[in-house]
């Protein structure tokens, strides 16, 4: 039987399991001092706003917003909900533990975005719960009932954040020279709504381990919080070395995903990243996901192809995406290439 990482016990060492071979360790990498764009959405020009989000999406494809309208303590009690669900004891979260990858809500530790694989089987260091949220009704009646406060912060905040990321996908639209709802269409944004509640706890050896290995985000757009303990990494386009994620007070971290760079047909960039772990504090992050519908076809957009641009990508249906996505290790050129136009 699995044991979470977070069983009450503070680590004296590294299991043997979640030491990394050395070219895959965190510090084989150089660490880069660059810092990732940061959004200020009540900021009185729109203009300026959409740059911003535009020139971040090209660079990084990863920016934090901030004086986007979740309201602090809004922020502070879903994070308190989610910090407690890992002080629970250990039987109460293995009851929502499972192998099962589709399996809604779901308790899982120590595995990576890489499950079908994995042929090292080295041991990611986070414990992970997975919830759909949106739509609510779907849903809500699946949550887990402890700890007493999660549901109410959870009904709160992801409906809170699903408006962030509709309003971010509007001023991205824009940006683009899109109809301003052209993600509101053709079931791009109408999948289920899924969070990973990542939890962190402190590791005796960080340079052994990973909390997270490099992945991108197989959906359209992902909007994180995090309680304010650094382990977030991303590369910026092009290269070069992992850039730390400065944790801000009140900030979300927004990524886009893959389905953003097919259909913005490559002008923006599916961010690439990873966590690290430290031997101080627990981090713990809620990433909500933003997701087509299985059967919604996507392709770049039409606005962005026209005038003799060549589409880079062939249509195809999310199912498609997803089942290759899970099949190839996350590796964002190799899974790209699968959806490439040849010619
Ligand atoms: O813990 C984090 O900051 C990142 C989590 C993440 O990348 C994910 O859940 O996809
Ligand atoms: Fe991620």
């Amino acid at each position: 039987m699995a044991e979470p990482l977070s069983n009450g016990d503070a680590y004296q060492s590294v299991p043997e399991a979640y030491v990394f071979p050395e070219h895959k360790r965190p510090g084989s990498s150089p660490s880069s001092a660059a810092a990732i764009p940061v959004v200020d959405l009540g900021g009185d020009d729109p203009d300026r706003i959409v740059k911003q989000i535009i020139d971040a999406g090209r660079e990084f494809g990863m920016f934090q917003v901030i004086n986007h309208g979740v309201p602090e303590q809004l922020m502070s009690e879903m994070m308190s909900s989610a910090e407690e669900f890992f002080r629970l004891p250990t039987e109460e979260k293995m009851a929502l533990y499972s192998t099962d990858s589709k399996k809604l809500p779901r308790f899982h530790t120590s595995l990576g975005y890489d499950l079908e694989n994995d042929h090292e089987k080295v041991l990611y260091w986070r414990d992970c719960l997975k919830l759909g949220c949106y739509p609510l009704e779907q849903f809500r009646h699946q949550w887990p009932e402890k700890p007493a406060s999660l549901r109410a912060s959870l009904e709160a905040y992801t409906t809170a954040v699903r408006a962030v990321a509709l309003r971010l996908l509007r001023l991205t639209a824009a940006g683009l020279g899109l109809d301003e709802v052209h993600f509101e269409e053709g079931g791009l944004i109408t999948g289920p709504m899924l969070m990973n509640v990542n939890h962190y706890v402190p590791c005796p050896d960080p340079s052994l381990t990973l909390g997270l290995g490099s992945h991108c985000d197989p959906n359209i757009i992902t909007v994180l919080m995090e309680n304010g303990v650094r382990g977030l990494q991303t590369r910026r386009r092009g290269g070069g070395g992992w850039v730390d994620v400065e944790p801000l007070p009140g900030a979300l971290v927004v990524n886009f995903g893959h389905q953003m760079e097919v259909i913005s047909n490559g002008a923006l960039w599916s961010d690439e990243h990873r966590v690290v772990t430290n031997a101080r504090a627990a981090r713990t992050s809620l990433a909500v996901f933003v997701m087509p519908e299985m059967g919604s076809v996507v392709s770049p957009a039409l606005g962005l192809v026209a005038g003799g641009k060549a589409p880079l990508y062939r249509p195809y249906t999310y199912q498609e995406f997803l089942g290759a996505f899970l099949a190839t290790a996350a590796d964002r050129d190799t899974i790209l290439a699968h959806f490439q136009n040849k010619d």
